[in-house]
C-alpha cells in the first residue's frame, strides 16, 4: 500500500510487467513502421514516463515530440474543449503515432485525433498503455493498447493524483 495526499493505493501492475509490455508494443511499432520514418507524439503530461521508455524499444528512424492538451469549459454548458498545444512538426504526409499514458472517457484522444487529422497526415495510429474500456464515452480506435483495466482509478509511471505519484515507476489502484 502506498499514499499520494489523502488517498491509499495498492500494487497493480509491477515494475517488471510494465518493462515485458512497453518492449512487446515497442517491437510491435518497429516491424509496422519499418521504411516509414513515423513522427511519434507524445501527450503531456501523463505520458512522458511511457514514451521515454517506448522509444528506446523503437528501433527505426523516428521522430520523437510532445505536446499538451489543455482542457477549458467551452462556451456551452455541454463539456470541456481541449486544445492541443506545442506542436513544431509539419505532419502533412507524415505516419503519426498519438501516445498517451491512459484512454478513460475517450475525450481527450477525440480531439487530438480531429486536430491531427486536420494536419493532413499519411496514416494517424493511438497508442496507449492503459485503458478502462468499461468508461469510454467516446469511440475512439485504439492501435497499440498496453494493458486493459477495469474502471478504478490509477497512479504511478506518468500518472498523477493530484499533480503527485507520476514518479513512482509502478502502477497502483485505488483502494475501495
Ligand atoms: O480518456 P479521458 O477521459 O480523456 O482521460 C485520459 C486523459 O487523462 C489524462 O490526462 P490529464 O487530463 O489527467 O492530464 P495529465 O496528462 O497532465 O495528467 C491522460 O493523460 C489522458 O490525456
Ligand atoms: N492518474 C489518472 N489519470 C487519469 N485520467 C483518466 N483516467 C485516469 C486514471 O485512472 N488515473
Amino acid at each position: 500500500m502506498i499514499q499520494v495526499k489523502d488517498k491509499t493505493f495498492k500494487s497493480y501492475i509491477t515494475q517488471s510487467a510494465i518493462e515485458k509490455r512497453v518492449m512487446e508494443m515497442g517491437k510491435a511499432i518497429t516491424n509496422d513502421y519499418d521504411g516509414k520514418n513515423p513522427v511519434i507524439i507524445g501527450v503531456l503530461n501523463g505520458a512522458y514516463m511511457f514514451l521515454a521508455d517506448l522509444s528506446k524499444f523503437i528501433g527505426i528512424p523516428a521522430e520523437v515530440s510532445f505536446i499538451k492538451i489543455s482542457s477549458y469549459q467551452g462556451e456551452t454548458s455541454t463539456g470541456k474543449v481541449k486544445k492541443m498545444l506545442g506542436l513544431d512538426t509539419d505532419l502533412q504526409d507524415r505516419h503519426v503515432l498519438i501516445v498517451e499514458d491512459i484512454v478513460d472517457t475517450g475525450l481527450s484522444m477525440v480531439h487530438l485525433l480531429g486536430q491531427i487529422y486536420e494536419k493532413n497526415p499519411a496514416s494517424v495510429k493511438t497508442v496507449t498503455l492503459l485503458h478502462k474500456p468499461e468508461a469510454l464515452q467516446h469511440k475512439v480506435p485504439l492501435d497499440y493498447v498496453g494493458f486493459e483495466i477495469p474502471n478504478k482509478f490509477v497512479v504511478g509511471y506518468g500518472l498523477d493524483y493530484d499533480g503527485y505519484g507520476r514518479n513512482i515507476s509502478e502502477i497502483y489502484q485505488l483502494t475501495t
